[in-house]
């Protein structure tokens, strides 16, 4: 049987609904990663690089590892996925899928997965995973790796909401791109109320997903969640919200290149 490349045509037609569209879907993502990982305790020797018989922690050679699996079928042949380590990565071994380019060819190489990484580590993870080691450390990792790809994808997708921003409006953004204004280029891509909406959106979402769902006894455990809904809101207003602000403001500064 002969084999036949792949191909997709989801890049094309994208509006700003359309992308705020896809940022919505991705809450979802985000909160039920969130919900699978506080299943279990902190895990700490899987970030530890003195413990396992692997180069770095083991955490770190199970992204690797996976990241080297799925660049060469295809993963970031998508403009929407950035690897968390990029350097020696695989050459493909499928043929390439021919995904439509939406993006400036400057942008498109944009990657802040290490301030991802490290928030994600030293800030987020202690605020919603409990104390402990049940020694179910590839289960975590897998969550942990879960967890880092969809706020990956979130954040990044910033490229593409800066792209129709510009596209609809060349005039406003043009001349702080040329004069490499940062602070013109944030405000005028600030949106305070959808900012707003986005925050009380997935606080109530993480309120239905994390809810307990009991056959019994259902006042039990009322008001109980599997992640805090306040810090989900938190999370998106101090971390995911800015930084894709800051993924916005890299890509216009390349737009007129
Ligand atoms: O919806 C937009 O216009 C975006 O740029 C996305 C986003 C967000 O990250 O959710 C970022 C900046 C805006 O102030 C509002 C929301």
């Amino acid at each position: 049987m002969s084999k036949k490349p792949i191909s997709s045509d989801s890049c094309l037609n994208m509006t700003l609904d359309s992308v705020r569209e896809s940022l919505i879907g991705q809450e979802d993502t985000i909160i039920f990663c969130l919900i699978e990982r506080a299943k279990y305790p902190i895990n700490s020797p899987l970030y530890d690089e003195s413990v396992a018989g692997v180069p770095g922690s083991l955490l770190e050679y199970i992204v690797k590892e996976t990241e080297a699996l799925h660049a060469k079928v295809g993963r970031y042949e998508s403009p929407e996925e950035n690897p968390f380590f990029p350097e020696n990565l695989p050459p493909l071994i499928v043929p390439p899928y021919n995904i439509p380019q939406v993006l400036h060819p400057s942008g498109i190489s944009i990657n802040i997965n290490k301030t991802i990484w490290d928030m994600y580590f030293n800030q987020l993870l202690p605020l919603f995973v409990r104390e402990g080691n049940d020694g179910n450390y590839v289960p975590t990792a897998t969550c942990d790796l879960h967890c880092l790809q969809a706020l990956s994808r979130r954040i990044h997708y910033g490229k593409f909401v800066a792209e129709i921003k510009f596209m609809d409006a060349p005039e406003d953004y043009s001349p702080a791109i040329r004069a490499q204004d940062r602070a013109t280029l944030m405000s005028l891509l600030t949106f305070e109320n959808v900012e707003e909406m986005v925050k009380q959106r997935v606080e109530k979402k993480a309120m239905v997903f994390g809810q307990e769902v009991s056959l019994n006894d259902p006042d039990n455990k009322k008001g109980k969640y599997k992640v805090d809904p306040s810090m989900v809101s938190c999370l998106y207003g101090e971390w995911v919200m800015p930084l894709t602000k800051l993924v916005q403001v890299e890509y216009l500064l390349r737009r007129l290149d």
